[in-house]
């Protein structure tokens, strides 16, 4: 991707959104799309026909419809580790031997629980999911977003080595009723296994017997797995070729197979499926990942905006910023393209957020008058999660809506301090309810968008290496301690007695 992309993209004249309101009056239309229950409105953001055709031209020199077929067809997306990425045939949408991969085990996983239902690992209430970055967040969104009413079983996610998560979780647990999920893509990951080994710690203090008899793995790396003390019986392997931060579809989603059942989670996919077809089939102008990622670009690339912010107005999606800041900061946040040349411009912005209303009287101060212009992005549905008075759900819907307008708005004042300059982009994504397919269909979403983004950045956004450093010094301090690192590391190693 040249460089002169993004200049000949910024050479377009700027225009307000007022101005793109008043001269086109079917801009509501021509930036909306339905889609799977959801409406995204992009109305509010800055692209127009201009820049529209310039984000056309820049998608057709970066081979976007081409990158597009890549994925699902199981074509070599991630080059620096050799490989495909899978993820869509999780849910039907990829090169035949990997859907055919992909249903056979899933079936396993589903004959499991079957079995788990009728005894096989005796009584049986709470479900201990123990694992951390993508094993962790897309379980933790889907089982809060989805399982508050309809739970089969108590399920608890956990992840960080702060055994204070473990001790909360496993609080109000009977251990001779919890199996645990240990959940590791590579089954190498400190954490995860250091709170796995605990918590079968924690079921033999109890008296539990056989505690290791009620570990299930879900895991690339089934030797690992068995090398570790897992019964082959007892593992849920997936395709090598999913990557962490994309593998709710597969046996990580097992938390959420067996909490919600098997038709919550089969209709999860569907959703995931029924975006990958518009995201893989859609002209670019009416495909709302790529419209999203234009968008995206427009803000980071040519306004130079540091950060994006997302707010769910739904108190089921609180941790979809979570989800996300995982997805689009360990995807694109890269300094060197694909082919491994310095990237001559911006990678992903900071992705941050929080919960509406909550976040209204907290931070959006900073979004109505601070010097730096972020796009923000609101996420709202139709239907209540609660059988309280209507009375809460239309006024969330109203602040959220609020917002976007005053954003865009704005309002003159004389006085500084009470000037609201406006021209401020929003996008809205407007659901018919947070069902198990209007989630499947959102989070698919997010990936397309994080692949459309990376694609035009020309970065490869299923390798993460930027993790790799941290976890080797940490290594190297468990074994070394205090020697060998710099004055300021050594001094805090030394005076935590480590
Ligand atoms: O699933 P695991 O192999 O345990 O990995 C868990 C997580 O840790 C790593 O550090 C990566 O940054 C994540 O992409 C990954 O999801």
């Amino acid at each position: 991707m040249p460089q002169n992309i993004w200049n000949d993209i910024a050479a377009i004249p700027a225009r307000n959104l007022a101005q793109n309101f008043a001269e086109d009056t079917g801009r509501v239309e021509k930036l909306t799309v339905r889609q799977s229950n959801i409406l995204f409105d992009f109305s509010k953001t800055h692209l127009d026909d201009a820049l529209m055709a310039a984000f056309e031209a820049a998608s057709a020199k970066a081979n976007l419809s081409e990158a597009r077929e890549k994925l699902f067809s199981g074509s070599i997306v991630n080059p620096t580790e050799g490989r495909a990425a899978e993820h869509t045939a999780e849910r039907g949408n990829g090169a035949a031997p990997q859907v055919e991969m992909a249903k056979a085990l899933q079936a396993r996983m589903r004959g499991l629980i079957e079995a788990i239902d009728a005894g096989a690992m005796g009584d049986v209430k709470h479900v201990l999911h123990i694992g951390i970055g993508g094993s962790a967040l897309g379980p933790k969104l889907l089982i809060d977003a989805l399982g508050r009413e309809d739970s089969r079983y108590d399920v608890k996610i956990v992840s960080n080595v702060d055994a204070a998560a473990l001790a909360e979780a496993v609080k109000y647990m009977d251990p001779h009723k919890t199996i645990v999920a240990v959940a590791s893509k590579t089954f190498t990951t400190t954490e995860t296994l250091m709170n796995a080994a605990s918590a079968i710690e924690w079921m033999k203090g109890a008296g539990v017997e056989d505690a290791e008899g009620r570990v299930i793995a879900l895991t690339a790396s089934p030797d690992k797995a068995i090398e570790w003390g897992v019964d082959e019986s007892r593992i849920l392997p997936f395709n090598e070729a999913v990557g962490g931060r994309y593998s709710l579809w597969c046996s990580i989603g097992f938390p959420v197979a067996i909490g919600l059942g098997w038709a919550a989670y089969e209709e999860l996919l569907e959703g995931a499926a029924a975006m990958d077809r518009h995201f893989r089939t859609s002209e670019f102008a009416v495909n709302a990942p790529v419209l999203a990622a234009w968008a995206d670009l427009y803000y980071a690339q040519v306004k130079q905006c540091q950060t994006r912010a997302v707010f769910a107005y739904d108190e089921r999606l609180r941790l979809l910023p979570d989800y996300l800041q995982q997805l689009e900061m360990e995807s694109n946040g890269k300094s060197v393209t694909a082919s491994g040349e310095p990237l001559p411009y911006n990678s992903a912005p900071v992705t941050w957020g929080g919960v509406g209303t909550d976040a209204q009287h907290a931070v959006f101060q900073l979004l109505h008058q601070g010097t730096h212009i972020i796009p923000v992005e609101f996420i709202v549905s139709k239907t209540p999660g609660h059988d309280f008075d209507p009375a809460h759900h239309e006024t969330l819907l109203i602040n959220c809506f609020a917002q976007g307008a005053a954003l865009m708005t704005g309002r003159k004042s004389d006085d500084g301090a009470r000037n609201y300059a406006g021209d401020r982009p929003s996008s809205t994504l407007l659901v018919d309810d947070v069902t198990p397919s209007v989630v499947g269909a959102l989070i698919a979403f997010y990936e397309h968008r994080t692949y459309v983004n990376a694609v035009l950045l020309g970065i490869n956004p299923f390798d993460q290496y930027g993790v790799e450093l941290g976890k080797e010094i940490a290594k190297a301090i468990a074994q070394v301690g205090p020697s060998g690192f710099d004055p300021s590391t050594m001094a805090l190693i030394a005076e935590a007695e480590l």
